[in-house]
C-alpha cells in the first residue's frame, strides 16, 4: 500500500509521497518504475512527476523528484513549493529547510499572492549560466540570447542552470505548437544537450509581468514549471524587461506565480512564490512485478479546489 497527496504547483501536478513519516523503503530502481506507472495520464493516477519527501541529515526534510518518464532531475520549483506545505505544516513552523540534490534551499510561508491562497516561497539557487554547468556543448562559456543553429535558425536562447537545465527564448507570442517542436528537438540532440534541456518561450506583458510556457525535459508540455518560471525570469529581468529585487508576475498556463530576483555581488538567485494545493489524498495498493496498481480510498480537497479556481481564472484574463 502507498499513500500519497495529490497536489499541484500553478496546475504542475505531482504525486506527493512521504517515505519519511511513512517508512517506505524504495530501491532507487523502484522510484524511477512507480513514476513511470502511476504518472501516466492514461493507465496510471496521472501527474507530471512524483516528489519524494525523505529523511534528511542537514535540513527538515529531503525531495528527490522525478520526472513522468521516470527519470529524476536536480530541482524542482513548483513541487518544492508542496513539500514545503508538507513539512511546514508537519513541523508546525513558518520557515523550514528543505535539501535537495545541489543545495539546501530556505522554504516559507508568506503573504497571499493572491486572495485566499496560501503561498509559499522557495529559493530558486544556485544558478550558473556557463554551459558546462547545462551541460550545453557550446563555442563560448556562456550562451546568452544566441542562436543554436542545431535548434532553430531565428529564435534566440539563454542557457542556464537554476541548477536544473533550461534554455529560455523571448518570442512575440507564444505558439504552443512550435514550443512542443522546439522543445521535442532539444531533447532529441544529445550533441548539444546529453543530459536534455527544459525549453521556455516567455512572451514579455508588461514592465515587471511575462507569460512564460515551457516544454519539460522527460515530461512534455506542462501547464508551468516552476524552475522554468524562475529562469525565465532572471532572463528576461537581464534582458531588460523587468527590474531586480521587485515582484515580477508570472502568468501561466495553469494560474500565476511571483518570482523575484536577487543579485548578491555576482551570484542570482531567485524568490518564487506561489500556491501548494492539495487536491486529493489517497492510498493505493501497488504491484511493480506487472505494473498493475489499484484504488484503495481517496478524499477530495474540494474546498482548495474551488479556491485555486480563483486565481486560474483571473490568471486566464491576464493572457493576451
Ligand atoms: N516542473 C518542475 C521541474 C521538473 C523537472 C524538469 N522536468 C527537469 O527534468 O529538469 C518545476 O516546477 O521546476
Amino acid at each position: 500500500m502507498i499513500q500519497f497527496i495529490k497536489c499541484h504547483g500553478s496546475d504542475n501536478d505531482f504525486l506527493l509521497i512521504d517515505e519519511k513519516t511513512n517508512h517506505y523503503q524504495f530501491t532507487e530502481e523502484e522510484r524511477s518504475q512507480l513514476s513511470i506507472v502511476l504518472c501516466d495520464r492514461n493507465n496510471g493516477v496521472g501527474s507530471d512527476g512524483i516528489l519524494f519527501v525523505m529523511n534528511s541529515e542537514v535540513a527538515e526534510a529531503r525531495m528527490r523528484m522525478f520526472n513522468s518518464d521516470g527519470t529524476e532531475a536536480e530541482m524542482c520549483g513548483n513541487g518544492l513549493r508542496c513539500v514545503a506545505r508538507h513539512i511546514i505544516e508537519q513541523e508546525g513552523r513558518a520557515k523550514v529547510q528543505i535539501e535537495t540534490e545541489k543545495a539546501v534551499l530556505a522554504v516559507e510561508q508568506v503573504e497571499p499572492i493572491y486572495e485566499g491562497i496560501d503561498t509559499f516561497s522557495v529559493t530558486i539557487e544556485p544558478v550558473s549560466f556557463e554551459v558546462q554547468s547545462l551541460p550545453m556543448k557550446f563555442e563560448k562559456d556562456e550562451a546568452l540570447d544566441v542562436v543554436i543553429p542545431e535548434l532553430s535558425d531565428d529564435l534566440t536562447f539563454t542557457a542556464l542552470s537554476v541548477p536544473n537545465p533550461h534554455i529560455v527564448t523571448i518570442v512575440d507570442k507564444v505558439n504552443q505548437r512550435e514550443l512542443e517542436a522546439t522543445g521535442k528537438k532539444a531533447n532529441n540532440l544529445s550533441e548539444v544537450f546529453p543530459k536534455g534541456v527544459n525549453v521556455s518561450f516567455v512572451q514579455i506583458l508588461a514592465t515587471n509581468k511575462i507569460f512564460v510556457q515551457t516544454y519539460e525535459r522527460g515530461v512534455g508540455l506542462t501547464n508551468a514549471c516552476g524552475t522554468a518560471m524562475s529562469a525565465s525570469t532572471l532572463v528576461s529581468t537581464i534582458l531588460g524587461s523587468n527590474e531586480v529585487e521587485t515582484p515580477i508576475v508570472v502568468i501561466n498556463k495553469g494560474g500565476l506565480v511571483n518570482c523575484v530576483v536577487e543579485k548578491a555581488e555576482r551570484r542570482y538567485s531567485i524568490q518564487l512564490r506561489g500556491n501548494a494545493t492539495n487536491v486529493y489524498t489517497a492510498t493505493i495498493d501497488v504491484s511493480l512485478e506487472n505494473n498493475e496498481w489499484n484504488w484503495i480510498d481517496s478524499t477530495t480537497h474540494q474546498n482548495e479546489i474551488d479556491i485555486y479556481q480563483k486565481l486560474k481564472d483571473f490568471a486566464a484574463s491576464q493572457i493576451y
